[in-house]
């Protein structure tokens, strides 16, 4: 089974992308507003029907209801309005979070569990001490999203279909994530043999934005790319495909750097975090990744203490 924790716009998208993959027969939808998650799963089963998919949805608002789950996303939380940062929702989300890991714990404490909440690096950070899980079962969403994103846009200008670009982002989901196109390949080539310094400079710019311009828009934050990216992990998790992907782990010596959550790319099978895929940066490219860390320890000292152990 898997459950889904906040029956909001990301979670009620992941939902429905789940059926179309054929992820699990299972799906539970959990959410603190009443009848929000039941009335999402009535209007999915039908859905389900019509497509012909053998899976069957429950909500509910009793956390008891996620038990047998072997896979918990989380997408509980406040989102970003237009004009806020993912900073702002600091303290609130770790509130939320921390609530929702002791009931992970208490209901599926073998679960593999994947975050979407903002700010995403301390958000994952909180919920890994909330869980006390290993760190290969707890993991942030962002990475697939940020990093898909810079293919998209250098697919524009290039003329080459995104998903033939491996494209790479580091450090922090936020203002301060580190796109790197000369890391980023296109079939054995590096991307920046194919782009001028201004493109590089415009694509670079669309990645860190484009969360913004999309909440900036229509007022609310994004859900379609999320729910894409959080069906394929779920995929590469489920049928052990070891995919790699780039996802927020606990970095423990990593990089260089300790006790962090931060954006690299990693491979996702049956154990959830398989390996961690260490590139190897200059000078220059660690400092800017190192930047986007001490971004990410920033954010960290927004959130109460009493959420961080
Ligand atoms: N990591 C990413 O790439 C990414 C992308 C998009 C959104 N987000 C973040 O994901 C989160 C969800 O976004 P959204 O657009 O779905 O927001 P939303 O407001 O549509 O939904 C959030 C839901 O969480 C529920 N909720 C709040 N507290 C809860 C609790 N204790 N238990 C269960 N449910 C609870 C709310 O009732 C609401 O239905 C936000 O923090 C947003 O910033 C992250």
């Amino acid at each position: 089974m898997i459950t889904i924790i906040g029956s909001g716009r990301v979670g009620a998208t992941t939902a429905a992308f789940l059926m179309f993959f054929e992820l699990d027969n299972e799906i539970t939808l959990i959410d603190v507003i009443k009848n929000l998650p039941q009335g999402e799963a009535v209007d999915l089963n039908h859905a389900a029907a019509i497509l012909g998919k053998s899976v069957r949805y429950k909500g509910s608002n009793d956390y008891k209801d996620m038990e047998g789950s072997d896979i918990v996303i989380v997408t509980a939380g406040l989102a970003r309005k237009p004009g806020m940062t993912r900073e702002e929702l600091a303290a609130k989300n770790a509130e939320i979070v921390a609530s929702v890991a002791d009931q992970i714990k208490k209901y599926a404490p073998n679960s593999i569990v994947i975050i979407t909440t903002n700010p995403l690096d301390a958000m994952v950070y909180v919920l890994y001490k909330k869980l006390g899980f290993p760190r290969n079962r707890v993991i942030g969403f962002s990475g697939v999203l940020d990093s898909n994103r810079m293919a998209y846009y250098a697919s524009l200008l290039i003329g080459i279909a995104p998903e033939s670009i491996i494209p790479v982002v580091l450090g922090q989901h936020g203002e301060n994530m580190y796109p790197v196109p000369e890391a980023s390949f296109v079939y054995g080539k590096p991307l920046t043999e194919f782009i001028t310094k201004d493109q590089y400079d415009d694509i670079v710019k669309k990645t860190i934005q484009a969360g913004a311009e999309i909440t900036n828009l229509r007022g609310f934050s994004s859900n379609w790319g999320p729910a894409a990216g959080l069906s394929l992990m779920v995929d590469s998790i489920k049928k052990d495909r070891k995919r790699i992907f780039e996802a927020s782990v606990y970095l423990d010596g990593e990089y260089g750097v300790r006790d962090v959550f931060a954006e690299v790319p990693v491979v996702l099978g049956k154990n959830g975090v398989e390996k961690i895929i260490e590139l190897k940066l200059n000078d220059e490219q660690r400092k800017k990744f190192l930047a986007s860390i001490d971004a990410i320890k920033k954010n960290l000292t927004q959130v109460p203490p009493q959420y961080l152990s």
